[in-house]
């Protein structure tokens, strides 16, 4: 990759005030700026107190700093870090100092986990992993990122392409001697069945996901039901806050209302919405639109009802649970979940009271930890990695179907697979083909 000549610093921590930031400095100006700043470089990887004096010699700040000397760093290139007090202040200070210096200049979004990946210090689906990490709001999220930041599809991906390309150069191998006259089959046979072992790798992987991809924006759950239900007041007990407006007045919610909760871990947004009726106000319809919209979206609605006699019009082809509110008002009902059925369960509930909502709430957890379950082991996290697992797959079986038609077309489709899986890992260079052929099958040629 090509040498980045200029150095880039950030703010690497959160907003001002805080109680400490960090301004990351990396590439080749980073050592002479700690060195201007501080006096002189500390020793490597150690964390040194030093005091940071700007061009004058006037004291900035008490710092800790931090001093990593590529290409071991983080981003493959000199890094340091200056650990000061948080102040508005300090880090104006700081980044105006820094902004003087030459060939240097703040950072664009995500540069230094890119210059990481330009100088190979991670792969693309470990990019996306540290993405990922950073964006996780729940427990659940931060595992998935943390696997994929750990390198597991990214070492998947990069072992499926190194046999892809040994395979293939097995064939190669066979067209080679082809050419005089020679076809050992017992050169393709093998390379079959190994390439028929890989795809049925890649297809596991690929049948196994759906559901890790869609950890990343969480599941929703709608609540849905006749104006005055008690939806928003519901929303607000799951909330933990008022969020909607509830009051006695049928019609008051019109737009959709969103929040985020963490179900034990898993991300879920509830979405509360207008009553559903014939109205002619047009404010109104809209709303009952909104509302039908997104429950026929949603991945679980909450069919929500004063009384058990509310005609439903079914709005969605998914889950739907049946909730009665309002049960303070009625004597002889029961809370809870009073209706086993797996596929359309009945909670009685008292919104107002929080009668039931603890078993509402677990059964929730339960919806949301089935419908993730099989997350723990999936590798694929986002549809660009889909996408291209499936294009390795689908090269893989062209690669079978034609290879009796001829070792050249089998070589092309497994070419092709390799492809795909170095435009996953972000790294395309064909030269690694040409390698492997050429330092192991074809001696003296
Ligand atoms: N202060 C601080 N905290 C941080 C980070 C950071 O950059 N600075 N990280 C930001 O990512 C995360 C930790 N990850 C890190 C990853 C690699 C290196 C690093 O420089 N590694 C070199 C040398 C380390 C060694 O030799 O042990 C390497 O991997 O070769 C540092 C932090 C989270 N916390
Ligand atoms: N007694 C009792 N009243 C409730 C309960 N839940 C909601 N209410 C009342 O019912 C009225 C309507 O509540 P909302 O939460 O605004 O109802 P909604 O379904 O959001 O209504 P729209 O937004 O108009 O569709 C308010 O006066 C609430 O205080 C409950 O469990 N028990
Ligand atoms: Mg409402």
């Amino acid at each position: 990759m090509h040498p980045h000549d200029q150095t880039i610093f950030a703010l690497s921590s959160g907003r001002p005030p805080s109680a400490i930031a960090i301004v990351r400095l990396s590439g080749v100006g980073a050592g002479p700026a700690l060195q201007t700043l501080t006096g002189k470089l500390p020793p490597p990887r150690l964390a040194t107190r030093a005091l940071l004096r700007d061009d004058r010699g006037d004291p900035i700040d008490d710092a800790v700093v931090l001093w990593f000397p590529g290409p071991a760093s983080a981003t493959g290139e000199d890094v340091a870090e200056l650990h000061v007090h948080g102040s508005r202040a300090v880090i104006t200070t700081l980044v105006s100092l820094l902004s003087a210096m030459p060939q240097m200049r703040a950072a664009d979004r995500g540069e230094f986990t890119r210059r990481a990946f330009e100088n190979g210090k991670i792969d693309l689906t470990e990019a996306e992993g540290l993405d990922d990490l950073i964006h996780a709001d729940t427990d659940r999220q931060r595992r998935q990122a943390l696997r994929q930041l750990k390198g597991l599809l990214g070492d998947k991906a990069r072992s499926w392409r190194d046999q892809i390309i040994q395979a293939a150069a097995l064939i190669e191998a066979g067209i080679d001697f082809a050419d005089e006259g020679d076809v050992p089959a017992e050169l393709i046979a093998p390379a079959l069945a190994w390439i028929r072992q890989l795809l049925a790798e890649i297809e596991e992987v690929l049948a196994a996901q759906g559901r890790a991809e869609r950890l990343r924006d969480g599941l929703t759950v709608v609540i849905a039901g006749p104006p005055n239900a008690g939806k928003s007041t519901l929303m607000n007990q799951l909330a933990r806050r008022e969020v909607a407006i509830v009051s006695p007045h049928a019609g008051t919610t019109r737009d959709l209302i969103e929040v985020a909760l963490d179900l034990d871990g898993y991300p879920v947004t509830v979405i509360d919405t207008a009553g559903i009726r014939q109205t002619d106000d047009p404010v109104e319809q809209e709303g009952v639109r909104r509302a039908r919209d997104r429950a026929a979206q949603a991945d679980l609605v909450l069919w929500l009802t004063e009384d058990d006699q509310a005609e439903l019009e079914r709005q969605t082809d998914g889950p739907i649970w049946f909730v009665r509110n309002k049960i303070d008002l009625m004597i002889t009902e029961q809370s809870g979940a009073i209706s086993v059925s797996p596929e359309s369960p009945v909670f009685a509930i008292s919104a107002r009271s929080g009668a039931g909502m603890s078993d509402l709430l677990e059964a929730l957890v339960g919806f949301a930890r089935d419908y993730f379950g099989s997350t723990e082991h999936g590798l694929i996290t986002r549809e660009r990695q889909r996408t291209l697992l499936s294009e390795t797959a689908a090269a893989l079986r062209r690669s079978i179907a034609v290879v009796d038609l001829g070792e050249e077309l089998a070589a092309e489709e497994l070419r092709i697979a390799a492809l795909a899986l170095g435009r996953l890992l972000g790294r395309v260079d064909v030269e690694d083909l040409l390698d492997v052929i050429f330092r192991e099958f074809c001696i003296g040629k």
